[in-house]
């Protein structure tokens, strides 16, 4: 995997490229880039693809925040949130941080867990844009963050390393798409190439039941089988997908 890499918040691109372990190639497939004080993600043969890049802030996101449903939302249930009751998450797969945020919105304090350097870069830097922001920087601060490491070695390191007791672990592998996957919208595209099917993600169950203390989330496409062959407790469905709840223990307030 190469990648150029260009962020001003380093000295040099050789610096960006070593804190995120990433070769620094001018025939590399993806481009980072920085401008207007957003580091986005191209990908270089498919110019007509939008970038993809991290934001809190405005965009879809932060719609959902304010129009979204709140505690109702299907993810909500799933994650255990009711009056009184914001479970601490850590979201061992957390991609664009689009879940992650959706909870940490509505109260719970979120740890994100991420291995592909690239979207950690990019998830840095919609946190930095986050934590700046009058409207949303101070309960960002206080609710989000990140550890960039595997769920399948690190993820009681990553919970430890944040000192936080973990009530919820939060599960959403990449799955192998199916043939329709010309649907799959195209920003999508992008991060489908960069990331490619999560083939470990049976893997994952395992360290996320032993660190949770409540509950383990998975959410999955409809289709798809339970993670690593074990039947969840009791499953929420939605249109596309379902979440799948390991239950530990009950929530408390
Ligand atoms: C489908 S995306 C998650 C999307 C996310 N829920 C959101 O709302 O944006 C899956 C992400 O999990 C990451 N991932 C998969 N296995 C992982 C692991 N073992 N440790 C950390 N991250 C992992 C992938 O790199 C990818 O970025």
């Amino acid at each position: 995997m190469t990648s150029i890499f260009y962020n001003r918040h380093y000295p040099t691109i050789e610096s960006a490229c070593e804190r995120w372990g990433l070769v620094y190639d001018t025939n590399a497939e993806f481009e980072l880039i920085f401008e207007d004080n957003v580091l986005t993600l191209i990908k270089r043969d498919e110019p007509k693809l939008k970038g993809i890049s991290v934001d809190f802030v405005s965009g879809a996101v932060a719609h959902r925040r304010k129009f979204g449903g709140g505690r109702g939302q299907s993810i909500a249930k799933a994650v255990g949130l009711k009056q009184g009751v914001s479970p601490t998450v850590v979201d061992g797969t957390a991609g664009l941080g689009r879940d992650a945020f959706v909870l940490a919105s509505l109260g719970c304090k979120v740890l994100m867990v991420e291995r592909h350097p690239i979207v950690a870069a990019l998830l840095e830097d919609g946190l930095r844009r986050a934590y700046e922001d009058a409207e949303i920087g101070d309960w960002m601060r206080e609710r989000m963050s990140l550890f960039h490491g595997s769920s399948i070695d690190s993820l009681a390191d990553a919970a430890a390393a944040s000192n936080i007791a973990v009530d919820v672990v939060y599960l959403d592998p990449m799955y192998p798409h199916r043939e329709k996957s010309a649907l799959v919208k195209k920003e999508m595209r992008v991060f489908q190439s960069l990331v490619g099917a999560d083939l470990d993600a049976d893997g994952l169950l395992a360290p996320a039941m032993a660190l949770a203390t409540k509950r383990v989330v998975v959410k999955r496409p409809d289709y798809a089988d339970d993670l690593d062959g074990v039947k969840p407790s009791m499953v929420i469905a939605t249109k596309k997908n379902r979440f799948d709840v390991y239950v530990k223990a009950a929530m408390t307030a």
